[in-house]
């Protein structure tokens, strides 16, 4: 049967029972802790309009909230891992729309059960682990293409993915399932073992706020297109890298609207995956679909 939100909160904090969630909401226990919010704006591609009906992006420039984050709970975790996350707010004159992003371009769970299995049993150390490698597929996938991914060396320096399917409306009335991505500007680079060794475990924050001082950092976002035969409602299953790609617009961060009060409106805030302007809509991904009601789930219990 399908877990309620409850249960994937449960599943994503580590608490599996009425006490630990109790405890959880009092030190406001919260999936991607460690995090800090900044600002910019998304320039979109004019071309745009002469495939996609999206209103939206016929405006000049869009404000940007941004929170860039780790994976997990723990607010003190080391920025040398490879996890690297971006939350997108864009807010335009009617409608928004939110990103909620990772840098894998692959997802670990197909549906829900399997979701809640592997929060569950990532939670239990290399015992659990094991039981995912042998029984879940999608998770020794996620685990294989994890083991080479390399820390970047700046949250500008990472790919972001949307992972899950959404559907464009075409001016010729066709829709089409796509998925969203961002490729940074300034290319991806990554830490040799090195230069990891000589950084403190916290340096990601920093790096990024004072690059920005100097240069925006930028991503460009494209939309990929599947093909027929494509998997939609699947993040576990990458399509061809020969897929059509069409360029949506440019993110550009430089901290331009970053204020004490919008800062504390961040942190408190959820980033919605569904927020969507006319012209897009969710596919039926039971990922994608879990995602929001999670998200509020959460929300309500760090109050
Ligand atoms: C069933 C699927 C999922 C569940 C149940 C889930 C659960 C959660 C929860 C409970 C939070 C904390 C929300 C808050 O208190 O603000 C969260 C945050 C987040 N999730 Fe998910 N998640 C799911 C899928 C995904 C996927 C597919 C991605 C990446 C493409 C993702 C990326 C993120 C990120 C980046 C945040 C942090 C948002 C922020 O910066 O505030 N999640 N998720």
């Amino acid at each position: 049967a399908d877990k309620t939100s409850a249960e994937l909160v449960d599943a994503v904090n580590g608490t599996p029972d009425l006490t630990s969630r109790e405890a959880g909401k009092k030190v406001k226990l919260r999936n991607h802790a460690k995090g800090f919010c900044t600002s910019g704006a998304f320039i979109p591609n004019p071309k745009l309009q002469d495939s996609l009906a999206i209103p939206f992006f016929k405006q000049a420039e869009i404000p940007i909230t941004a929170r860039f984050s780790l994976g997990g709970t723990n607010p003190h975790a080391s920025d040398k891992g490879a996890g690297r996350f971006m939350s997108l707010k864009i807010d335009g004159d009617k409608e928004s729309l939110n990103f909620v992003t990772t840098n894998s371009p692959v997802f670990f769970a197909s549906n829900l059960e399997e979701f809640f299995n592997f929060q569950t049993k990532v939670k239990q150390g290399a015992e659990g682990k094991q039981w995912l490698v042998e029984n879940q597929p999608n998770a020794k996938a996620f685990f294989d293409f994890i083991n080479t991914l390399q820390p970047s060396a700046s949250f500008a320096n990472s790919r972001y993915f949307g992972v899950n399917s959404f559907l464009f409306s075409a001016n010729n009335g066709d829709i089409k399932p796509g998925r969203w991505s961002f490729e940074p500007v300034d290319g991806v680079i990554n830490l040799s073992q090195t230069q990891l060794e000589a950084l403190p475990s916290d340096f990601l924050k920093q790096e990024m706020l004072t690059r920005i001082q100097q240069k925006p950092a930028k991503w460009d976002l494209y939309i990929k297109f599947a093909e027929p035969s494509d998997e939609i409602n699947d993040p576990t299953v990458l399509w061809p890298e020969s897929r059509e790609r069409l360029l949506v617009g440019q993110v550009v961060i430089d901290g331009r609207s970053d204020s004490e009060t919008a800062t504390m409106q961040c942190d408190k805030g959820i980033f919605n995956p569904v927020l969507l302007p006319q012209g897009i809509k969710p596919s039926a991904d039971p990922i994608l679909n879990a995602r929001t009601p999670a998200y509020i789930e959460s929300f309500i219990r760090r109050q």
